[in-house]
C-alpha cells in the first residue's frame, strides 16, 4: 500500500537550510495499521504531507495505493483517505449536510449520497446529530465526523494526522474504537502520533521517527523486547546475594532489581533457583518495557518527558 525510499525534505529557511526528513524508508502492507511514532519536530508531519501528496519531496520515491506520489499525485489522492490535525468540516453547517456535501463533491448522486451519510452517521456514532451545526460539537463527535469525511469515498489507505490531540480520555478511547475498526473493514490505516499509549494500542506495527531519520520499527512488542528485557524486583533480606546472581543488578536496601529476557516466562525457574540457594522472598515484581523505555534506548531520550514539555 505504501512503499517508499529516500524521502526526504528539505526547508530552506532564513537561518539556513532544515532537514525536517532525511531519507526514510517506509513499507506499509495492505490492511496494517502502522503507527509512526516520534516526539514533537520529529519530521512526522513533514513525512505524512509527503506521502498524501500536500508537500512535494526534495529527493525519493514512493508508491502510494498503486500509484506513483511523483509522476501521478492525483491517482494518488482519488485512493486515499487524509485527515490532518485540524480539519475542514465547514463550521457553520449541520453535520449531515457537511458530509452529503462533500459526498456529492465526490460524484455521487444525491440518492447515494443520502444512503451513504445515513451508513457513515450509523458507522461513526454520530446519529441523531444530523441537524447540529458542527461547531457545537464536542471534541471526540468532531474527530470522527473529520473520520467520516475522510473515508466518503471508502478509500482503501487511510492516514491520520495525531487523531486523538486534545481529546479527553474517554473521547480517546471511543476514537481508538472506531480506528481498529476502520482496519477490520480492511482500510488499511497510518497513523502519526506522539502518545505511547495509542501507539502501543492501536498499532500492528511502529515506525519510530526521531531528528528525520527512523530509528526503530517493529511491532509494539517486538519493540519492547528489543530493549534489554524485563525488569525483575524482588524484596528479600539476602539482596546482595540476589544481585551477585545477575549482570548490572541494583540493590536499594532490601530490594534487588535487574533486567532479564522474557521476565515471565523466566520467572518461575528463577525463583526455583533462588529457593534452592536458601533465598527467602517477600516480593515479586516483572515489569514489562515501556515504548519509552525503547525510545530511551534508541535515542537517550525520554519520549514521555519531550511529549510533556511539548
Ligand atoms: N515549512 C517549514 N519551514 C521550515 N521548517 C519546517 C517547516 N515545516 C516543518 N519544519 C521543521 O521540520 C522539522 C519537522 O517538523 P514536523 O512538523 O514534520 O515534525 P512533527 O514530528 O510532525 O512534529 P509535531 O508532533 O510537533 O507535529 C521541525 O524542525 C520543524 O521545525
Amino acid at each position: 500500500m505504501i512503499k517508499a525510499r529516500g524521502l526526504a525534505r528539505r526547508f530552506t529557511t532564513r537561518t539556513g537550510p532544515v532537514d525536517a526528513v532525511r531519507g526514510v524508508d517506509i513499507d506499509v502492507a495492505e490492511g496494517e495499521l502502522v503507527g509512526f511514532l516520534g516526539p514533537n519536530g520529529a519530521g512526522k508531519s513533514t513525512t505524512l504531507r509527503m506521502l498524501t501528496t500536500l508537500l512535494r519531496p526534495t529527493a525519493g520515491e514512493a508508491v502510494i495505493a498503486g500509484h506513483d506520489l511523483l509522476t501521478d499525485p492525483a491517482g494518488v489522492r482519488r485512493n486515499i483517505g487524509y485527515v490532518g490535525q485540524k480539519n475542514g468540516a465547514g463550521q457553520d453547517q449541520g453535520v449531515a449536510d457537511e458530509l452529503e456535501f462533500q459526498a456529492r463533491f465526490y460524484g455521487l448522486s444525491r440518492h447515494d449520497a443520502r444512503r451513504k451519510v445515513a451508513d457513515l452517521l450509523e458507522r461513526f456514532d454520530l446519529r441523531g446529530l444530523e441537524k447540529r451545526g458542527v461547531v457545537t460539537l464536542s471534541g471526540g463527535q468532531q474527530r470522527r465526523l473529520d473520520i467520516a469525511m475522510g473515508v466518503l469515498h471508502d478509500p482503501r489507505l487511510l492516514f491520520l494526522d495525531e487523531p486523538s490531540t486534545a481529546l479527553d480520555p474517554q473521547s480517546r478511547r471511543n476514537l481508538w474504537d472506531h480506528v481498529k475498526q476502520l482496519k477490520a473493514d480492511g482500510v488499511t490505516v497510518f497513523l502519526t502520533t506522539h502518545y505511547l499509549d495509542e501507539a502501543d494500542f492501536l498499532s500492528d506495527r511502529l515506525l519510530v521517527i526521531d531528528h528525520g531519520s527512523i530509528v526503530a520499527e517493529g511491532s509494539p512488542d517486538e519493540l519492547k523486547h528489543r530493549v534489554s528485557g524485563d525488569l525483575v524486583v524482588l524484596g528479600t533480606p539476602q539482596a546482595s546475594i540476589v544481585a551477585s546472581k545477575f549482570q548490572n543488578a541494583v540493590v536499594e536496601g532490601e530490594q534487588v532489581s535487574f533486567r532479564i529476557p522474557n521476565g515471565d516466562r523466566a520467572l518461575p525457574g528463577l525463583l526455583r533457583d533462588l529457593d534452592d540457594i536458601g533465598v527467602e522472598l517477600h516480593s515479586v515484581q516483572v515489569h514489562r518495557p515501556t515504548l519509552d523505555d525503547v525510545f530511551l534506548t534508541m535515542t537517550g531520550r525520554s519520549l514521555r518527558e519531550e511529549a510533556r514539555a511539548a
